[in-house]
C-alpha cells in the first residue's frame, strides 16, 4: 500500500474543486493508476462527443425516439429550437407564479383563505426528487407541510391520510405522472379523490396535475377542471425530471428557492462538459465508477451522505443509476447485462448496521462518502472538551474512509459546503452526467427502461385473472377446488397465481371465502362471499 506521503501527492493530483459552488470531489482512494486513465482516453473523447451531441438535440433515447434535454432545463438557451426554449422558460414561469399565488392565499381552497399542506400522488422519478428534495431542504415548520403518497399500499394511503385528518380541506393534491397512465399513481389519485368526497369536498377545486402532454391524466384534469396543470416534455425522463415541474412545484409552494437549485445544476452542467478528465468532476465520478466494476458493475455504489438531510440521495440515485445503467442489451444489440447496485442511507449511523460488512466483509463495493463542511447554523455545544458533535460526525467519516482504504476498500469523497438549494441542484446535475457519460463508455441507452414493462404487463395478467376467477366463484352453484377454478378459467398453468389471488381475496374478507387448512392448498374449497 501507498505510504501517506504518495497518498498525500495523490489526493492533491486529483483533487477537484469548484470555486462557485465550493464542491470538492476526491477520488484519490479509488486505486486506479494513469495507465488505466490513458487507456479510457479514447472512449471518453467518445462519450464526451455523444454527450454534446445529445445537448444538441440528437435522438439519444433512440428506442423511444426521443430527445434528451434534462440539460436545457436549467440554460434553455440550450434548447434545440426557439419553440422548446419558450416552453421551458414559460412552465417555469408559470410554476413560479402558481406557487407564489397558492403561498400568499390568491388561490385558495373553496372556503379557507388559504392552503396548509401539499399533498403529492406519484411514484419512481415522479415522487423521489421531490421527497429527496423535500428532505434536504424544507424548513422545519414550512407554511405548507408536504406529504407524499408514493405507492399503492392501501396501509400507506391511509396513514398518509390520517396524518393529513381533516387538514384535506386546505389540501393542495399534485397528482405527478409523465405517462398519465402508472397504475399506482392512477389508484393513489381515486383513493385521494374519495378521500375528498368522503369530506365533502370539492377534489377537483384543490387538485393539480403535472403530467405529459397529451396524456390520460391530462385530459382528465383538463375535462373535470383542476385549478391547474404543468407539462412534462417527453424529452425528460422521469428519473431525470426533478429540475423540471416535477420537482419545482412542489419545492417552490415549499418555500424553497427554485433558481437556486437551477443556478447550481447550471453551474454543474457547464463544469462537467470540460473535455480534460481531471478537470470535469462528472468524468472523474464515471471514470471511478468504471475502473471499480471493470465496466461490467462488479462492484456496489454504497451512497454515505454524512448528513441526515441528505439521507433519501442514495433512494434518489439508486433509481437514477439502476435505471438508466441496468440494461440487457447494448446499444448494438449485444446481451450485456449491465448496470451498478446502489445502496446506503448515511453516516454515522451505518457504521452501527453495515459497515462491519463493508470493511471485512466481501469486498464487491465502493463508497462515496458526502461530506458537508458546515455542521450547523449557530453555535455547537461542546460534546467533551474541545469536540462538539460535528467533529464526532466529521472525524467518523475520516476514520471509516481510512479504516476502508487500508483494508482494500476504495471509495470517493464528495465534499460540499453547506446543503442549500444551489448544492442540491449542483449534486443533481453531477449524478445525471455521470450517469449518461458512463452510459457510453458501457455503451447502452441509459434513457430508456424496457426491463419495467414486464412486471407491469404481468401485473396486469393477475388483475384480469383476478376478474374471471371472481365471476367463476360467483357462477358456482358448490364449493370449488383450486384446479377446478384453474380449469374452468381455462388457466391451468396459473394455478399458483389463482391460489394467491383467492388467498388475498379471503384474507381482505372480499369476494372469495376459503374452507380448509391453509397448509394444504390442494385440499382447499372456495366459495364467492
Ligand atoms: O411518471 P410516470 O409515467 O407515472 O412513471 C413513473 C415511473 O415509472 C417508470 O416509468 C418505470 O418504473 C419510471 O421510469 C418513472 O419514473
Amino acid at each position: 500500500m501507498a505510504d501517506a506521503a504518495t497518498l498525500w501527492e495523490r489526493y492533491q493530483d486529483w483533487l477537484y474543486y469548484h470555486e462557485g459552488l465550493g464542491l470538492y470531489l476526491d477520488v484519490s482512494r479509488m486505486r486506479f493508476d494513469e495507465a488505466f486513465v490513458e487507456q479510457m482516453q479514447p472512449r471518453f473523447e467518445q462519450a464526451f462527443m455523444a454527450m454534446e451531441a445529445l445537448e444538441g438535440g440528437a435522438i439519444a433515447n433512440p428506442d423511444e425516439d426521443r430527445m434528451v434535454g434534462h440539460y436545457w432545463l436549467r440554460d434553455p438557451d440550450l434548447a434545440p429550437s426557439d419553440e422548446l426554449k419558450q416552453d421551458i422558460v414559460e412552465t417555469l414561469n408559470s410554476v413560479e407564479e402558481f406557487a407564489a399565488k397558492v403561498r400568499s392565499g390568491e388561490i385558495s381552497p373553496p372556503g379557507q383563505a388559504r392552503f396548509t399542506d401539499i399533498l403529492s400522488v406519484g411514484i419512481g422519478g415522479s415522487a423521489l426528487g421531490p421527497e429527496f428534495v423535500d428532505q434536504a431542504l424544507s424548513a422545519v415548520s414550512p407554511e405548507l407541510q408536504i406529504h407524499f403518497i408514493d405507492n399503492t399500499d392501501p396501509a400507506g394511503i391511509d396513514r398518509t391520510l390520517a396524518q393529513i385528518g381533516e387538514r384535506l380541506s386546505t389540501t393542495l393534491t399534485i397528482v405527478i405522472s409523465k405517462s398519465g397512465g402508472t397504475p399506482e399513481t392512477r389508484n393513489g389519485m381515486v383513493e385521494v379523490k374519495a378521500a375528498y368526497e368522503a369530506q365533502e369536498l370539492d377534489f377537483v377545486k384543490q387538485a393539480v396535475a403535472i403530467t405529459g402532454i397529451g396524456s390520460k391524466l391530462e385530459d382528465i384534469a383538463k375535462s373535470e377542471g383542476w385549478l391547474a396543470t404543468f407539462p412534462m416534455h417527453d424529452w425528460v425522463g422521469g428519473r431525470t425530471s426533478e429540475l423540471s415541474a416535477v420537482g419545482l412545484l412542489p419545492a417552490a409552494l415549499q418555500g424553497i428557492e427554485i433558481r437556486e437549485m437551477l443556478a447550481g445544476a447550471k453551474a454543474m452542467d457547464a463544469a462537467t462538459r470540460v473535455h480534460e478528465l481531471h478537470q470535469n468532476p462528472a468524468a472523474m465520478l464515471a471514470l471511478a465508477w468504471y475502473f471499480s466494476g471493470d465496466g461490467r458493475g462488479e462492484k456496489d455504489m454504497v451512497i454515505l451522505p454524512y448528513k441526515d438531510s441528505l439521507l433519501l440521495f442514495s433512494r434518489y440515485l439508486q433509481q437514477l443509476v439502476m435505471e438508466s445503467l441496468g440494461k440487457e442489451k447494448d446499444l448494438d444489440g449485444n446481451t450485456v447485462y449491465q448496470g451498478i447496485a446502489v445502496y446506503g442511507n448515511k453516516g454515522s449511523t451505518d457504521q452501527h448496521a453495515y459497515v462491519q460488512q463493508l470493511r471485512e466483509g466481501v469486498p464487491n463495493f465502493f463508497v462515496t462518502f458526502i461530506e458537508v463542511l458546515q455542521d450547523r447554523q449557530g453555535d455547537s455545544v461542546e460534546v467533551e472538551p474541545g469536540a462538539t458533535s460535528g467533529d464526532y460526525l466529521s472525524g467518523l467519516l475520516q476514520g471509516t474512509r481510512r479504516a476502508l482504504y487500508d483494508n482494500q476498500r476504495d471509495s470517493i469523497t464528495i465534499t460540499i459546503p453547506v446543503v442549500t438549494p444551489r448544492a442540491v441542484g449542483a449534486l443533481i446535475a453531477l449524478y445525471e452526467r455521470a450517469v449518461g457519460l458512463y452510459g457510453s463508455l458501457v455503451n447502452v441507452n441509459a434513457y430508456h427502461q424496457p426491463g419495467v414493462e414486464a412486471g407491469k404487463k404481468a401485473a396486469a395478467s393477475v388483475l384480469e385473472l383476478q376478474k374471471q376467477v371472481v365471476d367463476i366463484l360467483k357462477k358456482a352453484d358448490q364449493p370449488l377446488a383450486l384446479a377446478e377454478i384453474a380449469s374452468q378459467a381455462n388457466a391451468t398453468d396459473q394455478i399458483e397465481s389463482i391460489y394467491k389471488i383467492i388467498r388475498h381475496l379471503d384474507a381482505n374478507e372480499r369476494m372469495a371465502k376459503i374452507q380448509g387448512h391453509p397448509s394444504q392448498p390442494k385440499t382447499l374449497k372456495v366459495t364467492a362471499r
